[in-house]
């Protein structure tokens, strides 16, 4: 592997024309950019599939395209083979289970503004809808009615407007109120005062802004757990709603209890709500949620927020670009689950990322044990980038060869936690022995190292004209390119060593491409007489594997020990 961009790969070496599903209704102009960029790719458009349909088919799919009607679950995901990257053509990704996507490394982007000022000026609409009763007046009058004394409005101007989470739409939407001549209060823990009051926002305590807001609206995402957004207006909520006030959500349905909304309203508490999302959507036969919008003082509309021509062209060419990207081996814009590297810094990282994936590997076939801990060293200039691909890379290496796991950026870190190895990192710019270097300190299973042949806890390497060299496997320095099938072996230091390994397998007919004999201490390469006792690491790269019994020839001189084969 050279680039943990293009480990983000088919793992079943799919066969056949790259295959991309959309299965969510997304503006043309996205289908048309994948058909132009992706000329050989296979684009089906399947909207409306059930969970079975869609777990039926998604095994043949390297990319998915979805809004938020599709729910792309753990169980969809477990099916998803080849996926490579679901896109989300538009902002939230609740409908998406992006912890399973992560595990099995599957990028997950999504277009995080694209749709924010449809989503703004949508909540202005229904802020206006809701103050002069646009809806129900046009209801009436297709009924044939003039009911001009029934719907008696109120102005927006000089009112207040609680803006309950200030993130991209939130405060679109309070600069939106501010050109109506609203006063803006907010509630939002993660957006400092300071910043709020140079939009002109002042930011209150939740109650603060429930009891003092004539209008609320709801700007935060979904999120579950003890912290969560989920269910934060419920009953106790809309208690400490000023009387008369009104309430809109265009973010999304989970956010209000329903059932407790539907009181507060039958009780006349607030005088009304305008709601765009809905914790069960399409709603079909929700009898609380048909309840709801049957209400006389709720305006509701069908998730409509991102619903404009302009949003809708930006969201699906956005995702369909960072789709393309992936496919073709780079990366995406806006990734919810995965790191992003600028490509001019991944291209310096590219060898040093091969280095690291061959000292895992060397690692692992060294001395196959359970791993405990990591300590990666960097040193060189090397250390002054972000190294996040190179972790990605070793666990990659270590990990290959005794797991099933696809390895790739996105997945690495949850692996390596899965298998209970810790990565620690240090880094210093200053240069070790050479101007760029990476050590690898292992910490394995019995978590001191005793086993007798137990050399290999530390390796160590560097890049010389953009080829990855090892340079010390254990305490022995070398010098090697790690690659291909390599003979390992140690020997006691003196004369006749070479000579004995080179018989037995010029005997194997068995053609060394080159050769590095490694004492313990670095001062013995400045060829300096090393004691006879002393051991050193053989290390021979052939052209064609060793046959076994040239294995058991070489480990039966008595000399020569700890013989070892690897394949890099
Ligand atoms: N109806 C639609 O079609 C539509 C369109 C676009 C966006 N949305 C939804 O609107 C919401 C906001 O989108 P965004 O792009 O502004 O997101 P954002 O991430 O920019 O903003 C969310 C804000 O909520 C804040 N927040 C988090 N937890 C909070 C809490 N407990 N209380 C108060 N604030 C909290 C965050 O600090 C952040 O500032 C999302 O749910 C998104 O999915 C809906
Ligand atoms: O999160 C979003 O982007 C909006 O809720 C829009 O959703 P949609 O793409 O299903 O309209």
């Amino acid at each position: 592997m050279a680039d943990v961009r293009a480990e983000v790969e088919n793992p079943q070496e799919q066969t056949g024309p790259v295959k991309i599903l959309i299965t969510d209704r997304i503006a043309h102009e996205g289908v048309a950019f994948l058909r132009e960029q992706l000329p050989d790719a296979q684009i089906d458009e399947r909207p409306g599939l059930k969970p079975e349909q869609l777990k039926a088919i998604i095994g043949e799919y390297s990319a998915l395209v979805v809004r938020s009607e599709t729910q792309v679950t753990s169980d969809i995901l477990t099916a998803a083979h080849n996926l490579r990257i679901v896109g989300r053509a538009g902002v939230g990704v609740d409908n998406i289970d992006t912890a399973a996507a992560t595990r099995q490394g599957i990028i997950v982007v999504n277009s995080p503004t694209g749709n924010i000022m449809a989503a703004a000026e949508h909540t202005i609409a229904m802020l206006m809808a809701l103050a002069r009763h646009v809806p129900a007046a046009d209801a009436s009058m297709k009924a044939n009615k003039w009911e001009k004394s029934r719907f008696l409005g109120i102005e927006v101007r000089n009112k207040t407007l609680g803006v309950i989470g200030l993130g991209k739409v939130g405060m679109a939407v309070a600069r939106r109120a501010q050109g109506l001549e609203m006063q803006i209060i907010a509630f939002d823990p993660f957006v400092s005062t300071e910043q709020a009051r140079k939009s002109n926002v002042t930011m209150l305590s939740l109650e603060d802004v429930l009891k003092q807001a004539d209008f609320i609206t709801l700007h935060t995402s979904l999120t579950s757990g003890p912290n969560g957004t989920r269910g934060l207006i419920s009953e106790k909520e809309l208690a400490m709603m000023k009387p008369g006030a009104r309430l809109i959500n265009c973010a999304r349905g989970g956010l209000i209890d329903e059932e407790a909304l539907l009181k507060a309203l039958n009780e006349k508490h607030i005088a009304g709500a305008a709601l765009d999302v809905f914790s069960q959507e399409p709603i079909r036969d929700n009898a609380l949620l048909q309840q709801l919008i049957a209400h006389e003082h709720i305006i509701a509309t069908p998730h409509l927020g991102a619903s404009t021509e302009e949003a809708q062209v930006g969201v699906a060419t956005d995702v369909a670009e960072q789709i393309v990207s992936v496919l073709s081996g780079g990366f995406p814009r806006a990734a919810v689950n995965a790191p992003l590297i600028l490509p001019e810094t991944l291209k310096i990282l590219q060898p040093y990322m091969v280095l690291v994936e061959k000292m895992g590997r060397l690692y692992t076939q060294l001395q196959p044990e359970p791993l405990r801990k990591i300590e990666l060293t960097y040193s060189g200039e090397i250390a002054s980038y972000d190294l996040r691909p190179l972790q990605a890379a070793l666990v990659k290496g270590l990990l290959e060869s005794v797991s099933e796991a696809h390895v790739n950026m996105i997945n690495a870190q949850v692996l390596a936690k899965e298998w209970g190895i810790e990565i620690v990192e240090q880094k210093s710019t200053t240069p070790a022995e050479f101007a760029n270097q990476v050590t690898l300190r292992v910490s394995s299973e019995s978590g001191s190292n005793t086993n007798k042949d137990d050399y290999v806890n530390v390796i160590s390497g560097t890049v010389m004209h953009n080829e990855p060299r090892i340079v010390q496997v254990g305490p022995y320095w070398t010098e090697f390119v790690p690659e291909g099938p390599i003979l390992f072996c140690r020997n006691i230091d003196q004369p006749g060593m070479i000579g004995l390994v080179g018989t037995v397998l010029g005997k194997a007919q068995v053609n060394i491409r080159h050769m590095d004999v490694g004492p313990s201490e670095r001062k013995a390469r400045s060829y300096e007489l090393a004691r006879p006792t002393e051991s050193a690491l053989m290390v021979i790269s052939v052209d064609n594997p060793i046959p076994e019994w040239a294995l058991d020839e070489v480990n039966q001189t008595g000399t020569i020990y700890g013989v070892k084969m690897v394949n890099l």
